[in-house]
């Protein structure tokens, strides 16, 4: 198996700046990587079964968060039966077979991460992006009970085995995350 030749985990709290900092490395990197999203499939699946519009849930409005706290549990009990469900349903919608970095922008769990690893071996490695609680409150974060506190948004929050942990709170701090991330992809490809 030549492609991938690097998955990179992406893991953050709420607002820290995943998906902001995933769409900038796409933007640089181009056809060599494919941003994959485990709540794709995971929306996707959740949307048929509920009869609801995937669109809206799939956008960052109030649509998604008055659904967020009822897909988690949902999720949690596909997951008890299969814990790399949505992980390989996520895979399973990567279209070219002969891209280079594959970037999984919303790791949230250790089971997410031991799929990941247990399939793909040492091609595997994890990034925690962290910002400060003032600066996600800034940027739309409000405490949510049931989503907050519970195994999707905490289960990471004491993982000490990240290849990278990048601090978020800034435009500057984002450059240097990019220019960070795009020497750790060379020095592992
Ligand atoms: N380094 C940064 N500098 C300036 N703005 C940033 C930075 N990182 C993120 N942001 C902004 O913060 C907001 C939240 O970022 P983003 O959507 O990437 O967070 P997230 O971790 O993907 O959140 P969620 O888990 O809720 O989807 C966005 O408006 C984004 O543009």
């Amino acid at each position: 198996m030549d492609y991938p030749k690097l998955i990179l985990l992406i893991s953050g709290k709420r607002k820290s700046g995943k998906d902001f900092l995933c769409e900038k490395l796409k933007d640089i990197l181009e056809e060599k990587c494919t941003i994959i999203r485990i709540s794709g499939p995971l929306k996707s699946h959740y949307a048929k079964e509920h009869n609801l519009n995937l669109t809206e849930l799939m956008s960052n409005g109030i649509y998604k968060e008055k659904y967020r706290l009822d897909m988690i549990n949902w999720s949690d009990e596909v997951r008890e039966k299969d814990p790399g469900y949505f992980c390989k349903a996520a895979c399973a919608t990567v279209c070219s077979t002969q891209t280079s970095i594959w970037i999984i922008s919303d790791i949230r769990r250790k089971t997410d991460i031991k799929w990941f690893t247990e399939t793909y071996l040492d091609k595997v490695k994890t990034i925690r992006i962290s910002a400060d609680q003032d600066i996600r409150i800034q940027r739309g974060w409000v405490f949510q009970e049931g989503v907050d506190n519970v195994t999707s948004e905490c289960d990471l929050d004491n993982w000490n085995c990240w290849d990278l942990q990048l601090m978020n709170n800034s435009p500057d701090e984002g450059e240097q995350n990019i220019e960070k991330i795009l020497k750790f992809i060379k020095l592992n490809t």
